[in-house]
């Protein structure tokens, strides 16, 4: 099996912690490919093989939106729908609780397309609080270790 994690982030927390869960998983997996969302990337980005798995990392910006990097490839999901039912993947979203009811929302949003697309999310998703989670990278590759077992 082959992992793909797609990153948004702004200020590099979630590509940090993008970084650590790929070498958290490096055993686990054929290969993983790390990949900055952009807006040359967008639409093939979640054409997986049928081995492949993708991890959904990012943060939220703005008022409570995905971070730029990720904004054509969630538009694309929006102006191109198209059935992804043979999409299984995981969501860590980063943000602030700070920020109350936006709290994590890129994540959720990412999440909420994803699965209005028919794909399928495996396990919970992971939410990193900037507030309050001091090593963010040492909790998403704890987490990454349990969600790879539930992929079975
Ligand atoms: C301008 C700005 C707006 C933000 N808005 C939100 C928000 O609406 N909700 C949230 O949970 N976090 C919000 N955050 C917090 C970031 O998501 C959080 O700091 C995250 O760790 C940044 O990760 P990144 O460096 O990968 O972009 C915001 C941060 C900034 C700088």
């Amino acid at each position: 099996m082959k992992l793909k994690i797609i990153v948004g982030t702004a200020s590099d927390n979630a590509l940090y912690v993008a970084q650590a869960v790929q070498a958290a998983l490096a055993a686990e997996f054929e290969a993983i490919d790390l990949h900055l969302a952009n807006a040359q990337s967008q639409a093939e980005l979640l054409d997986l093989a049928a081995d492949e798995v993708a991890l959904v990392c990012t943060s939220t910006h703005g008022n409570g939106d995905v971070p730029e990097n990720l904004q054509p490839l969630y538009a694309d999901l929006d102006q191109h729908p198209r059935y992804l039912g043979g999409l299984r993947y995981g969501v860590i979203a980063l943000g602030d609780s700070f920020y109350g009811d936006t709290y994590a929302a890129g994540g959720r949003l990412f999440d909420a397309r994803l699965q209005d697309l028919g794909a399928q999310r495996v396990g919970d998703m992971l939410l990193l609080d900037a507030s309050e989670d001091a090593d963010a990278e040492a909790i998403a590759a704890e987490w990454a270790q349990a969600w790879v077992k539930s992929l079975g």
